[in-house]
């Protein structure tokens, strides 16, 4: 599974010991050939699972070593977005179909689209999440996250055809390309359940300008695949707004100022713990470049 890396090799990624990455995903290995075309490009949807490596560990440290490739950047490649005038762009793309979408607050800039998913697609969501299997959170403590959680990486979801469809959709209302996508994370909260108040993303600004890197979760795309009958909205307390679960419904709000490295502590926010009924719901996290860093190759910076 392991590669030599070249001489002109440089920067390794996290977890690498003498240019051996270890990769963490259990398939990885029986993945790893389909991830890369000829050209050494991944291939998508199968590409988000390059960030595991795959046995490409060289190459991934090549594309990190990189300045951003010409055009991967798109669409921020200036580095400063007046965010409450992004989202009204997509509110106004998103109109056509869904009459309902708006802006409701310019700091965190935040729109709202009722109805992205109909009902129906809203519970195809949930079956999938029901399918690739939801586990109890275990990277924070009951008392800060108690939620039950999986990323949609394992194949039955990342390759299956309506995941696709809506990330597509998703693309092309905010005008932002898919690898700059993380794949969904479903989330199901039962009576009780909750998230304390907590930022999406961390403040990057020491790696302004620096090494290529995927940046800062700009965005947040939150999905809401069910109505819950009592408690478990989303509370954003600087600002005082309060997002009800409604079945379909999505809402997209920015974690960062307009220099896009910093945060805006305006976007903290928690899930209000629910008193009845099941909240399902998902994160779907937007970075400004290639979140995919293994599709750029080692070439691409030669
Ligand atoms: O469940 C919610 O309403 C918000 C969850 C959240 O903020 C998160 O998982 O990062
Ligand atoms: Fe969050």
């Amino acid at each position: 599974n392991d590669e030599q890396p070249p001489a002109w090799f440089g920067r390794l990624p996290p977890g690498a010991v003498d240019g051996h990455c270890k990769d963490a995903l259990e398939d990885c290995s029986a993945l790893g050939a389909q991830l890369f075309d000829l050209s050494g490009r991944c291939r998508y949807p199968a590409a988000e699972l390059c960030l595991k490596t795959c046995g490409h560990c060289w190459r991934m440290a090549a594309a990190r070593k990189c300045s951003t490739p010409a055009g991967s950047c798109h669409p921020f490649c200036d580095a400063q977005v007046d965010w409450a005038q992004f989202l009204e762009a997509a509110v106004r793309r998103a109109q056509p179909e869904i009459p309902e979408a708006k802006l409701i607050s310019r700091s965190p800039a935040m729109a709202e689209f009722p109805g992205f998913l109909s009902p129906a697609e809203a519970d195809a969501l949930v079956d999938l999440g029901l399918r690739t299997g939801f586990v109890p959170e275990d990277d924070l403590p009951p008392a800060v996250r108690d939620v039950d959680k999986i990323d949609c990486e394992a194949a039955v979801c990342l390759m299956d055809p309506f995941v696709q469809e809506v990330v597509g959709r998703m693309s092309t209302i905010l005008g932002i390309p898919p690898q700059n996508f993380e794949s969904f994370e479903f989330l199901r909260y039962r009576k009780g359940q909750h998230y304390s108040a907590h930022m999406d993303t961390a403040d990057y600004r020491e790696l302004e300008g620096g090494e290529i890197h995927a940046g800062p979760r700009v965005l947040t795309a939150f999905f809401y695949f069910t109505e819950v009958d009592d408690g478990g909205e989303t509370y954003f307390p600087a600002r005082n707004i309060t997002i009800k679960p409604e079945k379909g419904k999505v809402v997209v709000w920015s974690n960062v100022k307009s220099k896009f490295w910093r945060l805006n502590e305006d976007a903290l926010h928690q899930a209000i713990p629910v008193v009845s009924g099941t909240k399902v719901a998902a994160n779907f996290w937007i970075h400004p470049f290639d979140f995919r860093a293994g599709e750029h190759f080692a070439r691409a910076c030669s």
